[in-house]
């Protein structure tokens, strides 16, 4: 792979627009996280946006003039971006902040802060083909040729983040903390409604039935889907060609349609070998 594609950090890939090492180093060494602040932290393409939609319609209870009226980037910003880091350094109060980074990287202020991480995680076969049909889409990420070639890239972690493996293993030795929360984007989809709940109550939010509602409704992925503040159609032309689209499909086990039986048993294999030792409950697809 062509390393010029991307900005390089500590071994790690990022986008080639929005970030560079000194931000990079910068937010890793500097940034100062408030107890009151919420995280939301995934790999990319694990439903990220879906979770940063919920949890703003949670904070305004249902009410849909935020999620209708600012882009979804400002009301969580990234904060390893520069336009991320630049609105939520100076912000008062509490703050929605997003985040891809991998644990070595991540602001070292959190680990002694109570600033709460909602870690989302997705079945990784389905997080490597959402990634290889939007990155050909971007224009801030090498485009993969073939699934064929983004799966080698995908499973020697040489895309944006890093290994989804290294990723996924850093980020769950957090697991035992109690201002960590774990979802899968698996089980948000067989059961939204619990899931919505579960977030609630690690957030100390109270909401009313028709509250809930709201939240669920105006986070589907129809209502995603039409909400431009939310669907990226903002970024077409900027970072992303005419035709992109972040709600493709917007399902479990997309990957069937695509994965050979040899890529398939590759991926088991390495999986078993990288994670193999991991409790299997942190894993709800397999
Ligand atoms: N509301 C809702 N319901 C179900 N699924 C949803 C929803 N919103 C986003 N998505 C799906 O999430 C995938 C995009 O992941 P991310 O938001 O993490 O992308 S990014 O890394 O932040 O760019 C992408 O998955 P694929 O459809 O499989 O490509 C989106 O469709």
């Amino acid at each position: 792979m062509m390393t010029d594609d991307y900005v390089w950090f500590e071994g790690i890939a990022f986008p080639s627009t929005g970030y560079s090492p000194e931000l990079l180093r910068d937010v890793w060494e500097n940034f100062v996280f408030k107890d009151e602040d919420v995280i939301l932290l995934t790999y990319p393409k694990s439903g990220t946006n879906w979770l940063i939609e919920t949890v703003c319609l949670i904070h305004t209870k249902g009410d849909t003039k935020w999620i209708q009226s600012v882009p979804i980037w400002e009301r969580s910003p990234w904060v390893e971006t520069f336009s991320g880091y630049d609105v939520i350094k100076d912000k008062e109060g509490p703050r929605l902040i997003s985040s891809h980074l991998p644990i070595q990287l991540f602001p070292k202020s959190f680990f002694s802060s109570k600033a709460k991480v909602i870690y989302l995680i997705r079945n990784p076969k389905d997080t490597l083909v959402s990634g290889y049909f939007f990155w050909r889409t971007a224009t801030f990420v090498k485009k993969p040729e073939s699934l064929e070639q983004y799966f080698e890239w995908f499973m020697q972690g040489n895309v944006i983040y890093g290994s989804w493996f290294d990723h996924t293993r850093g980020w769950m030795s957090m697991r035992e903390k109690e201002n960590f929360l774990i979802l899968s984007y698996e089980e948000m989809k067989r059961d939204t409604r619990s899931t919505v709940e579960k977030i609630c109550q690690f957030l100390g939010k109270k909401l009313e039935p028709e509250e809930l509602d709201s939240v669920l409704k105006n986070s589907s992925f129809q209502a995603m889907k039409e909400n431009k503040m939310s669907n990226f159609s903002l970024l077409r032309g900027l970072h992303l060609t005419e035709n992109a689209s972040l709600l493709r499909k917007g399902i479990s086990g997309d990957w069937k349609n695509y994965f050979t039986v040899a890529q398939a048993e590759a991926f088991d294999k390495a999986f078993q070998e990288k994670l193999g030792d991991l409790p299997p409950e942190l894993f709800p697809w397999k």
